[in-house]
This record gives structure tokens, sequence and C-alpha cells, in this order.
């Protein structure tokens, strides 16, 4: 079974905007579990542009259902996610400028940095997954980090996706999924991920144990609402 995580950075960013509390992040994590989906994930950037190291903390008392969070493993990164203990952790090295994500690990050039880091948050029972591009030999370079999973970086696939190229926008993750299977790896998917392209994804990627939703996922619910929304990203994921 593929599980959905919700990204909620999002609704933190529409939170922000204001500088109350509406949408309250706690209670939209909570309806949303409800509403189904199988995990909370958000992404505390140092300049906490939208959620904030606050929210991250707020949250672990109330997600029920798998939490995960994301981010470059700055020193501040590492000590919140050692105070928070989700239930992953997953590493993404974009730059503290950066709009958003923007590149997967590159697993040969930091293998050493991820095998300590990884170390640190395993020994606190913590499940890790890093963020690489769908590169065969990133995927086995990943495997000599120790990482309990990876995040396979989908934008190239969401960008040809909506070119109408899509056998050849799934084939380079179709094939690092395979590398994920032999290296022993779980395999995670995410960004830009949507109504409209994730259930191609699915029937082309074998053992996708997560993928993780937000900018779409958000923006799809102004029009069709949040809880049906859910349901539609459940169905396409059975
Ligand atoms: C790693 C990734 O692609 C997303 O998890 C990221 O959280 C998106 O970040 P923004 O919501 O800041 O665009
Ligand atoms: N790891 C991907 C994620 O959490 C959400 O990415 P996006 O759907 O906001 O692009």
């Amino acid at each position: 079974m593929t599980k959905l995580s919700v990204n909620i950075n999002k609704l933190a960013t529409l939170r922000n905007s204001r500088g109350g509390n509406a949408p309250d992040l706690l209670k939209a994590a909570k309806d949303i579990e409800s509403f189904g989906a199988q995990g909370i994930t958000v992404h505390p950037r140092p300049d906490e542009r939208h959620i904030k190291y606050q929210d991250t903390l707020d949250l672990k008392e109330v997600v029920t259902t798998e939490y995960n969070i994301e981010g470059n493993p700055i020193p501040k990164f590492i000590d919140l996610v050692l105070k928070v203990k989700p239930t992953q952790v997953t590493l993404v090295p974009d730059a503290e400028d950066a709009i958003t994500s923007n590149a997967g690990w590159d697993t040969l050039k930091h293998k050493d940095f991820l095998v300590d880091v990884i170390k640190i948050f395993k020994n606190e029972g913590i499940r890790t997954s890093i963020f690489v591009d769908p590169v065969i030999e990133m995927v086995e370079g990943a495997a000599k980090t120790g990482t309990d999973r990876i995040e396979l970086y989908t934008e190239s696939y969401a960008q040809k996706f909506a070119m109408g190229q899509t056998d050849e926008a799934v084939k380079p993750f179709t094939d690092a999924a395979i590398a994920a299977q032999k290296s022993g790896l779980g395999l995670n998917a995410g960004h830009d991920l949507s109504l409209d392209n994730i259930k191609f994804f699915k029937e082309n990627v074998p053992d996708l144990l997560e993928v993780s939703i937000g900018h779409a996922l958000i923006c799809e619910s102004i029009y069709l609402g949040l809880e049906n929304v859910v349901n539609m990203y459940l169905n396409r994921l059975r």
C-alpha cells in the first residue's frame, strides 16, 4: 500500500500571511488524518517562511499517523528533529534561500556527511529517508549511507507528464525504484505530484511506500474541498 502523507507547508503560508492562527494547523492536521491520510509532512525551512520550528513541536502532540519532518540537516534542524522525534526525517539538500526544494543529494560526494547524520537519527529510533534524483548511481550511493529509505524527487516527472511525455517521464523512476528495491531501500516520492499525475506514477513505480504531497493538494482543495481532495488522492493510490 502507498501511504499518503499530506505536506501542510502551504497552510502555514496562508496562516502567516495575516499573522493570526487561521487556518489552524493543528486542527487541519487532525482533520486531514480523519479524512484518511496516513501521514503529515512539514518542512521547517531556516527562514521559517511557512512552517515554524514551534509548529513542528506542537504538531508532535496531535499527529497520530506518520509524522515526517523534511529539511536540510543544518545543526538547528538536527536539534529540532531530535527534540520532536518524528516517525521519519527526510534529509533534503536545498539551499537556505531556495524558493523550494530543487535537487536531490549527491550521495557519492556527500556520503561521509550523510552516514554521520543518518546515524544520529537512527540511534534515536527515527526512520531516515534522503531526497534523491532518479539516477541509479545516486540510489546505489544512498544505500551506502545507511538510510532506511530514499525519497525520489519527482519534479522532472511532473514537468514531462504535463507535456504529455508520460512514458519518458516515468521511466527513470521505474528504473530507480527497481534499483532501490535491489539495494534494500524503502521507497518514498514527492514534489509536484498532483491529482493529474499521481495515478500514472503509482501504476508505474513499484514498491512505493509513501508519497508526500503538499502544494498541488492545497491548491486543488481551494476548488474541490480538502476532504474531497484527500479522498481523491487515496482512491488514486489504491
Ligand atoms: C522536499 C520537497 O520537495 C518538499 O517536501 C518541500 O517541502 C516543498 O517545500 P515548499 O513547501 O517550501 O515548496
Ligand atoms: N516531499 C515532497 C513534499 O512533501 C511536498 O512537495 P510538494 O507537493 O509541495 O511539491
